[in-house]
């Protein structure tokens, strides 16, 4: 069967991810999280003093960003891709409130997206690959043969992310939380630069009322239609 490209985007913890990657092993494609390439631009960004406060300077970040190389390893304990920046494995760090509270912003550049727009379409050349972000069925693979956009409510998507980060043993605020959904949300859909908006021909998934199991399979039904037909 001809490989093909699918594109998840939509609103931030909905569970792009977990279906994105649940797809991808399934059907033996390659999976990329570019929330985590712009989480891992952020984390550096911290690290490498371009924040003042919440202030960025764009001209050190401009002149630094080619020199920011993204890449993800499988991790055989977990099965899932870690995300490695500039061969340092970063997983972790890149999924901290202080990131999630300094991404939005990072991401807004222009030259940020421009440079990780060309990594992403370059790891998709062959097709066979499942991408999950905010651009990837309008801006990264405006091709893509299947493209799915997802949401569900604010505050089911916060409390989602809540549980996931106790799970994890990281101390979170519920209200801090949905505070940084809400504003990460605004900030991602009124950007100039390949503001989330959903693909004129992507399926609208609101999976509020789905378990993690149901959108697995209503994500597999779709990729069965539409690689039967290629
Ligand atoms: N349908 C669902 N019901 C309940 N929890 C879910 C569902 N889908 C995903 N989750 C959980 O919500 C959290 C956020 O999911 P994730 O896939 O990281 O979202 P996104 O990639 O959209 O930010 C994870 O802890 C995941 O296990
Ligand atoms: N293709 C993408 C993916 C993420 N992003 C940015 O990166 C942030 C983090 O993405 P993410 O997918 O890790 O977000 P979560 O919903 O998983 O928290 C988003 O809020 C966007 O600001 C983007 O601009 N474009």
């Amino acid at each position: 069967m001809k490989k093909i490209t699918i594109a998840i985007d939509g609103f931030s913890s909905c569970g792009k991810s977990t279906m994105a990657k649940d797809l991808a092993r399934e059907v033996g494609y390659i999976y990329i999280d570019s929330g985590a390439m712009y989480r891992a631009v952020t984390l550096y960004s911290i690290e490498n003093g371009i924040f003042d406060g919440n202030d960025i300077d764009t001209e050190k970040l401009r002149k630094e960003i080619r020199n920011i190389r993204i890449s993800f390893r499988l991790n055989p304990a977990t099965g899932r891709p870690d995300t490695y920046l500039n061969g340092v494995n970063v997983e972790n760090r890149i999924r901290t409130m202080e990131v999630s509270s300094k991404v939005s912003p990072i991401s807004a550049l222009d030259f940020v997206r421009t440079e990780m727009v060309a990594q992403q379409q370059a790891m998709g050349k062959e097709k066979g690959i499942v991408m999950d972000g905010r651009d990837i069925g309008t801006t990264v693979f405006p091709e893509a043969e299947l493209k799915i956009f997802v949401t569900a409510t604010p505050e089911i998507r916060a409390q989602r992310r809540y549980d996931e980060l106790k799970a994890k043993g990281q101390e979170a605020s519920f209200d801090e939380i949905l505070e940084n959904v809400k504003q990460r949300d605004y900030i991602d859909q009124h950007r100039d630069v390949s503001p989330l908006r959903k693909a004129e021909d992507a399926l609208l998934l609101d999976n509020t009322n789905l378990t993690i199991e149901q959108q697995k399979e209503w994500l597999f039904e779709q990729f069965n239609k539409v690689s039967g037909i290629q």
